[in-house]
């Protein structure tokens, strides 16, 4: 009987390029090129017996077959075994360094690709996920392995003389009874996880601390891993009560024009064990610590599972766990799940579900993706011309027709926009990301093809402008046009967010945004935000000034008027960055103050809080006690995860408007 299925390929796919505020200005050069999906790679580790019986318990209950598969025995029928299929099988007797080699260090160049790898240890308490993750002096496990070929491959490469200069980062965390905390700095308290614009998920206020060594990558290891929770369990002397997460990145900047940058991140988790609390004989806060790692293991399954049935839902949020492994779980990652499975009889069921947990996982397909931008500063504001300002069309018709016969290609002499200014090497470096791709696609294109004396980057400085204006008439317009309508979507929100009721009874000068917000065309809207950024930044600073906008409503329409590929949810997230990260927490913990301890009437002075919901939450609180955070408004029935989001968002700016 095989149980180890290899199911349909199916396309999973979160993160894509984006572009909005502040830093996500900037977008993925590499999203038009993207790598083909890749499968979770699942490899299976058999421990030896470690309790000194070396077997004489029983034989083990799980046998290799070959460096892929393994048997074990079918509980509901004696006579048969259940086989299972992964991408690689580790018997009893393999070392650290075949673990390593087989299936971690493959994954690792990724990472100057400016991907995302991850590798996680899964299993049951006591099956070596520890082992294998970090191990021992005598042996050391993959974490010290990746992070010297890592550090020695990044020396290598950014090297002098080389076109990118590197850098590498660490931060180490772990989520103990749904608690995000700091291992570099243990006082720091329970921190939050996000998701920026473009997928990527962050965790704001996580230490990070660079390193060129093996040594200072120990330095800074070390003290923290003694940081980490453990604990004595029936099962296991030095039980982790706790997933322990590792993030590794490595920043690749270029050397010469266009000064990319890329951003590779490498987790390496050994996840808590899953525990059944009959066997481990768990009590008080152990039990408690065990309800927590089972209940966030669960949730990993349903991710999974919701990952392989392509649910439109799938539960990332449901646990801190998931929420974090959101970009390698169906995301953007080359993932390596190494299912940890013990020998002795007494862990039969345990390594049962490990391997169905495993055999399930490998058909989850991720979407790797280049991490890759261009660097900040060649973006700064760009004074529009009329021209630009206008739109490609309109511009066309300003010309009037004796111009638009004779046309020329040259842009014009006067006024010189900031733009035109720049010499030929900084043009190309300010040029809009995805405009510089195609032209350095349409380069490569022409070079394979052979070619001769008109490679893009090659020709004459005319026709490179020729070429430039078409496709910044295009491309560039459309790329400013939505930055730039995110950018002041999320203004009008803010201002929004002051009191919806001033705004009814406000002066008529007031009025005219909102009279102009009930208009839901596309065409107009573009062209209403079609503003030089000098204006924008004007407009931010003053929070009266009318902002010329057309409302959130037929919101869907309209993003999808922009770019029908872009999920909503990652547009919406970009509120954030827009706030100093102290007025953020500030803002919460009011909120979170006032979830708390306010009376239903109280609440309802929350932004998006009726009767109705403002007596879900008092009914809960009584329930369950109080909030640990704002997000676990969302386990209150009837409170959906969106409304969770939305509102944080309204409170939240409301705070940051009335502050300002
Ligand atoms: N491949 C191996 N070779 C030798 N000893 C091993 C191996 N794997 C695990 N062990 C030993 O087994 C014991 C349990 O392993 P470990 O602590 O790594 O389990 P775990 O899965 O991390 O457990 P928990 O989830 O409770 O933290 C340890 O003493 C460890 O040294």
């Amino acid at each position: 009987m095989d149980a180890g299925r290899r199911g349909p390929l199916r396309r999973r796919g979160m993160a894509s390029a984006t572009s909005g505020a502040g830093r996500c200005r900037l977008s993925k050069v590499g999203a038009g090129r993207r790598p083909p999906p890749a499968r979770v790679r699942v490899a299976v580790r058999l421990r030896p017996f470690v309790d000194g019986t070396d077997g004489a318990g029983g034989p083990p209950c799980v046998r290799g077959l070959d460096s892929c598969s393994l048997e074990i025995a079918n509980w509901r029928n004696h006579q048969e075994t259940l086989k299972y299929q992964f991408d690689a099988f580790y018997g009893e007797k393999s070392s650290q360094q075949d673990i390593y080699a087989g299936s971690v260090q493959p994954i690792l160049r990724h990472l100057l690709e400016g991907q995302n790898a991850s590798v996680l240890a899964y299993g049951p308490t006591g099956a070596g996920k520890t082992h294998t993750m970090l191990g021992s002096p005598e042996q050391p496990g993959v974490i010290p392995r990746a992070l010297m070929d890592l550090l020695q491959l990044t020396r290598e490469e950014g090297g002098e003389g080389r076109p990118w200069a590197l850098s590498v980062t660490m931060s180490y965390l772990e989520i103990y009874q749904e608690k995000v905390l700091d291992l570099l700095d243990p006082a720091s308290g329970d921190l939050v996880i996000r998701e920026d614009c473009r997928g990527n998920i962050l965790i704001p206020g996580l230490t990070q601390k660079p390193i060129t060594s093996f040594a200072e990558f120990e330095q800074h290891f070390l003290p923290a891993s003694r940081n980490r929770t453990v604990g004595a369990t029936r099962l296991n002397q030095r039980s982790s009560r706790s997933h322990a997460v590792l993030l590794v990145k490595v920043e690749q900047r270029e050397r010469l024009a266009p000064f990319r940058q890329r951003e590779g991140k490498l987790y390496l988790i050994d996840l808590a064990g899953s525990e059944d609390n009959r066997r481990t004989g768990n009590k008080g806060l152990r039990l408690k610590e065990s309800g927590a790692i089972n209940s966030s293991l669960f949730v990993l399954g349903k991710v999974v599972d919701a990952l392989n049935q392509g649910l439109p839902r799938v539960p990332y949020r449901d646990s801190k766990l998931t929420r974090l492994l959101q970009d390698s779980l169906g995301g953007s990652a080359h993932s390596i799940l190494i299912a940890n499975i013990a020998p002795e009889r007494r862990f039969y069921l345990d390594t049962v579900s490990a391997l169905n947990f495993a055999a399930r996982s490998k058909e989850v397909i991720n979407r790797p993706f280049t991490n890759e931008s261009l660097q900040l500063r060649v973006l700064a504001p760009v004074k529009l011309s009329q021209k630009e300002l206008l739109g490609p069309s309109e511009a066309k018709r300003a010309r009037g027709p004796e111009e638009e016969e004779t046309g020329s290609p040259e842009p014009p002499a006067a006024p010189a926009s900031a733009s035109q200014e720049l010499s030929p090497l900084q043009k190309l470096s300010s040029m809009d990301p995805a405009v510089l791709e195609r032209l350095l696609s349409l380069d490569r294109l022409l070079g394979s093809q052979g070619s001769q004396g008109t490679h893009g980057l090659n020709t004459p400085r005319r026709e490179r402008m020729v070429l430039m204006k078409t496709m910044e008439e295009k491309d560039l317009e459309i790329e400013r046009l939505k930055i730039k309508q995110k950018e002041l979507e999320a203004k009008v929100l803010a201002q929004e967010a002051v009191d919806p009721k001033e705004k009814e009874n406000s002066s008529p000068t007031m009025l005219r945004p909102l009279a102009r917000r009930t208009v839901t065309v596309a065409k107009p809207l573009k062209k209403a935000v079609v503003m030089p950024l000098q204006l924008i930044q004007e407009q931010a600073a003053s929070p009266n000034a009318e902002i010329h906008i057309l409302k959130k409503k037929g919101r869907k329409r309209k993003l999808e008027s922009l770019d029908a590929s872009e999920p909503e949810e990652k547009a919406e997230d970009c509120w954030e960055l827009q706030i100093s990260p102290e007025l953020l927490a500030h803002g919460r913990q009011k909120i979170l103050d006032l979830l708390n301890e306010g009376s239903a009437r109280d609440l309802r002075s929350l932004q998006r809080i009726g009767q109705k919901k403002a007596q879900l939450i008092v009914g809960w609180r009584e329930l369950h006690g109080p909030f640990s955070q704002v997000e676990d408004l969302e386990r209150v029935e009837g409170i959906s995860g969106k409304q969770m989001e939305s509102f944080l968002k309204a409170n939240i700016l409301g705070l940051a408007a009335s502050q300002r």
